[in-house]
């Protein structure tokens, strides 16, 4: 990847089959809508460590950033942003505390069948289906095509 690329990283927090979603407050722009608490890497910052900074600041826990959940999904570019930019989704394990909503209008924790109803900011939608098949514990994708029994 660009070095130049600005990394943002979400936490997928699982827990008893639902995962933690979070409602944006700001900019006015993105309010209401819905992601996956987290920021942006700061330059030089391991990926998981931002991870780990942003849910300390952000929901007042303690969490363990595991493997990514899908591939890295391009940001459109935006008039106040040059700079290329991924939004990259990781597995993080609650390891201390209850999460608060310190900076977000409001936490949800979701079922599977709850993903799709809600307003996501649009760089998120991809990952939803690999979240689903997490929380339901099928593999994704699924094989339309399998092979016939022999
Ligand atoms: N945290 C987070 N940001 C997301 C997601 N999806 C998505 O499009 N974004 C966008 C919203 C913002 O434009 C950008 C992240 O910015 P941010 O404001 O959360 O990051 P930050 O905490 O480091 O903010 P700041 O220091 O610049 O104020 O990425 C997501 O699931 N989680």
């Amino acid at each position: 990847m660009d070095r130049d690329t600005l990394i943002v990283v979400g936490a997928a927090i699982i827990r008893d089959g639902r995962v933690l979603a979070a409602q944006r407050a700001e900019p006015a722009a993105l309010r209401g809508r819905w992601e996956f608490p987290g920021g942006k890497v700061d330059p030089g910052e391991d990926p998981a460590d931002a991870l780990v900074r942003e849910c300390r600041e952000e929901l007042g826990v303690t969490v363990r950033a595991g493997e990514a959940v899908g591939g890295d999904v391009p940001f459109p570019p935006t008039p106040g942003r040059t700079r290329p930019a991924v939004l990259r989704l990781l597995r993080a394990d609650l390891v201390d505390g209850e999460p608060r909503a310190l900076e977000h209008l409001s936490l949800r924790w979701l079922l599977a069948a709850d993903l799709g109803a809600l307003a996501w900011l649009p760089a998120d939608v991809p990952f939803l289906a690999p979240i689903g098949a997490l929380l339901t514990g099928r593999d994704e994708p699924r094989d339309e095509h399998p092979a016939p029994a022999r």
